[in-house]
């Protein structure tokens, strides 16, 4: 059976950049482009040219892009004429391949947002794209309220769409633009446009998250016959974000019956470099990746109950809905109090140590993982510190490589030299080396109040690695990344539990946990800990 074609469209850099809080620079949305065109989409919508200058500058120098480049702009405004609505020109003179033009298609909206009569509406609908097609330009409608719209006059909403397809319209995108419409009816709706005449290979689907089911309502559509599907990557966008292409570009190429009844642009090898895609825009949005994320999320294939795990390690099909790989993401067994010998020993696996079905040391490990975790500690989230215990009850950490013999912290919030209002930390640690000497090491820092890493956990972590003698070149390139800190309950009392991430050149990334009544203190155990563990890692001996 020959697949339909089904093609993949992105608005990242128009509707994505409409998320609150979002705003890329122009050296950020070639970088987004080259990843978007390395998954395979058709069209990649660059923005608004002449709306603003990043996204002038974009397509002053747009990226060459397998990806048909797209402009976005609106339909020409009233009281003039396409060819002299300086919106439209500026949209156009970006010179791309292809050009998408939002308008109304709800009454209520020309009325009330525009407040012009319906049918100067539909002349400006048809009067733009009849323009569009005259400069030899692949044209795109984007039907903002189009469900809505038909809900409340469908006669009014399919005229405007109807308009746009007789100018030479190449597609009719559907838009639910507030998000409210349930798949279901996202179906019907798209089933009555194809019904009015409006072939499914000329349609396409633009659906807004707001009751969770963007990515099921542009399903629906294509399962009602519409050919095009647009969405951004990890569903930015406005308000509560638009379809998730992430997820869409997974299930259309390996679910069913999607896989089997359509043809995209991506190809295994591309969707293999999903997750490092979701994980570069985080790093260029500046955000913690978001675990839960279906395919590409760190958690999306951790398996940490003991049954699962038991089951997993005899056979991954047992509690996995995709094999990881196909997404570039792995399988993960972490280990907590939910875990039964199974996790552990596939965890030991992972860390290079092969332990018996049996051995005493399991339960030995198991035991201090429930009784800490009883305690306040987390262990699934933190696999470094959870490693080190169980070298421990291996016996392969009889030296710990170095004691902290004490540590003092202090900051201060003051006015400096030049009068400004600063946050200062200072600390000094001592510790013990194996040869019986000791290092102190102090560091100040000084920072604006405003600035985040000003703190005392900050000034620890440099003075705590400053000066680890023999250790020290091993350590040098180790950086705290990101830390996080919650109120829980060790045993009866209230205690805090710090996770800190670390990193270093090599770019690997690993978790350990500190448990105190004292936020500082919680956060140098877990410090101490991710030393430790890069240490190992290092090969490090006692000296
Ligand atoms: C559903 C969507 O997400 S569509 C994408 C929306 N994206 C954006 O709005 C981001 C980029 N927008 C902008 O930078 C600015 O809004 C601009 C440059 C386009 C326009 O700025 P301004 O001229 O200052 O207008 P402003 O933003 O206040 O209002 C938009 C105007 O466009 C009109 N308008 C809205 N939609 C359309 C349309 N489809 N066709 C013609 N005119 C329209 C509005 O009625 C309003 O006109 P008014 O001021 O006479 O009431
Ligand atoms: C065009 C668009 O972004 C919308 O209607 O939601």
């Amino acid at each position: 059976m020959s697949k339909d074609r089904l093609y993949l469209y992105d608005t990242t850099l128009r509707d994505g950049q409409q998320t609150q809080g979002v705003q890329f620079s122009t050296d950020e949305k070639k970088r987004i482009a080259a990843i978007l065109d390395a998954l395979g989409l058709d069209y990649i919508e660059g923005g608004w040219p002449g709306a603003n200058p990043t996204d002038s500058d974009f397509f002053d120098a747009a990226p060459t892009t397998r990806a048909t480049m797209t402009a976005f702009g609106m339909t020409k405004r009233s009281g003039r004429s396409a060819e002299n609505d300086d919106v439209l020109a500026a949209v156009l003179n970006a010179g791309t391949p292809a050009v998408c033009l939002v308008g109304k298609a709800h009454d209520f909206h020309v009325e009330t947002a525009l407040g012009i009569p319906l049918a100067e509406n539909i002349d400006n609908i048809r009067a733009s794209f009849a323009h569009i097609k005259a400069q030899g330009r692949e044209a795109i409608f984007d039907a903002e309220h189009f469900f809505d719209g038909w809900k409340a006059n469908r006669a009014y909403a399919l005229e405007a769409v109807h308009a746009a397809y007789d100018a030479g319209a190449d597609w009719i995108v559907l838009c639910d633009t507030n998000g409210g419409t349930l798949p279901p009816e996202i179906g019907r709706i798209v089933a009555d446009v194809i019904d009015s005449g409006i072939p499914g290979t000329r349609l396409g689907i633009h659906c807004h998250n707001d009751t969770e089911t963007a990515v099921a309502g542009s399903l629906a559509a294509v399962d009602a016959g519409a050919r095009q599907v647009q969405g951004t990557l990890s569903g930015l966008g406005e308000r509560c974000g638009n379809a998730n292409l992430t997820t869409l570009l997974a299930v259309l190429a390996l679910k069913e019956p999607y896989a089997s009844r359509y043809e995209t642009n991506t190809t295994p090898e591309s969707l293999k470099g999903l997750r490092r895609a979701a994980r570069q825009l985080d790093d260029i949005l500046n955000r913690v990746p978001q675990k839960q994320a279906p395919f590409v999320g760190a958690s999306a294939f951790a398996h940490k109950a003991g049954l699962h795990a038991s089951a997993i390690l005899k056979d991954p099909t047992t509690y996995e809905h995709i094999d990881p790989t196909a997404v570039g993401n792995s399988r993960v067994v972490p280990m907590s109090n939910q875990a039964g010998q199974s996790n552990l020993r596939q965890r030991l696996a992972e860390a290079g140590l092969e332990v018996e079905r049996g051995d005493p040391a399991l339960a030995a490990m198991l035991e201090t993982v429930k009784t800490r975790e009883s305690e306040g500690y987390a262990y699934d989230g933190a696999q470094a510190s959870f490693e080190l215990i169980a070298r421990t009850e291996l016996g392969l950490m009889e030296h710990k490589f170095f004691e902290v013999e004490r540590y003092r912290v202090i900051s201060e919030r003051r006015r400096n030299a030049r009068g400004e209002l600063v946050i200062v930390s200072e600390a000094v640690v001592t510790v013990a080396l194996p040869d019986g000497t000791q290092t102190t090491s102090f560091y100040q820092n000084e920072n604006p109040t405003e600035q985040q890493d000003a703190g005392p956990v900050n000034a620890l972590a440099v003075a705590l690695s400053k000066d680890l003698g023999p250790y020290q070149e091993m350590i040098a390139d180790w950086r705290l990344v990101d830390f996080k800190v919650r109120i829980t309950n060790g045993g009866t009392e209230a205690v805090t539990r710090v996770i800190i991430d670390s990193e270093d050149s090599t770019g690997r990334r690993w978790s350990t946990v500190g448990v105190s009544a004292n936020i500082v203190d919680a956060s140098f155990e877990a410090m101490v800990d991710a030393i430790r563990w890069k240490l190992v890692q290092a090969g490090a001996r006692p000296c």
